[in-house]
């Protein structure tokens, strides 16, 4: 699905070689500062690398309009951005930005019902909680219903409890659709669960490479 090849980016990160599979959930584990989001903001064309090539589907993304991979990937932030208007508004506008058609409320019943999210469509969504703002932007991703998911820690405001519940939804969507998932998580838990491969980072660099429990 994606190919580094010698992938520099300033003096953050340095990449000589790297594969990430289609279909398949890779979580990105390591130290704070290690360059996980960065490697994360390059598969998403939002940064360009310094020097070196990154292939999506084998043609470099360099060749690729952005707004054309952003119909196949999207990208949740670490810090979701919530919008002035109501729950609803605010699951709907990722379909209004890729130029889907809306949802009705049946389908963002459902879909809250995924990410644990018990609020009132109508409620403000500047008001909610810190975690239950993750969650509505997690649920505005997964109604975009992308081939790939880069999640940079989607359960970072979570309680452990709902951080599992939702870490399941998810993994659970990408495996019964067949999506790509490339997840940034802190939890090591989490990767060993979930992931069919686990790539730790330290420095700007892959520094291990490994196979995740569930395929061990
Ligand atoms: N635009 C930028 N310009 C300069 N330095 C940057 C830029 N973006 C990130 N950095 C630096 O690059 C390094 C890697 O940052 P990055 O956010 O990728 O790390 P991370 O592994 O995601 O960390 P965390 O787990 O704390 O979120 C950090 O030292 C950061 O300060």
């Amino acid at each position: 699905m994606y190919r580094l090849e010698n992938v520099k980016y300033k003096d953050i990160i340095y990449i000589e070689s790297l594969e990430i599979l289609p279909q398949k959930i890779t979580c990105i584990l390591g130290e704070s500062g290690g360059g996980k989001t960065t490697l994360i903001k390059l598969l998403n064309k939002m940064i360009s690398p310094t020097s070196g090539d990154i292939f999506y589907k084998e043609k470099s993304l360099r060749k690729i309009d952005s707004v054309e991979l952003r119909r196949e990937v999207v990208m949740l932030s670490q810090s979701p951005g919530i919008f002035p208007g109501s729950v609803r508004d605010n699951l709907l506008i990722g379909l209004k930005f890729s130029e889907k058609d809306p949802a009705d409320d049946s389908e963002l019943v459902e879909i809250m019902k995924k990410v644990h999210l018990y609020k009132s469509l109508d409620d403000v969504a500047e008001n909610l909680s810190g975690g239950e703002k993750q969650r509505v932007a997690l649920g505005r991703v997964m109604l975009m219903d992308p081939k790939i998911l880069l999640l940079d820690e989607p359960s970072s405001a979570l309680d452990e409890k709902t951080e599992k519940n939702i870490i399941k939804e998810v993994t659970d969507y990408v495996k019964t659709k067949n999506k790509t998932l490339i997840m940034v998580t802190h939890s090591k838990e989490i990767a060993r669960d979930h992931a069919d491969e686990i790539i730790e980072m330290a420095q700007g660099r892959v520094i291990d490479k490994k196979v995740g429990d569930r395929n061990g």
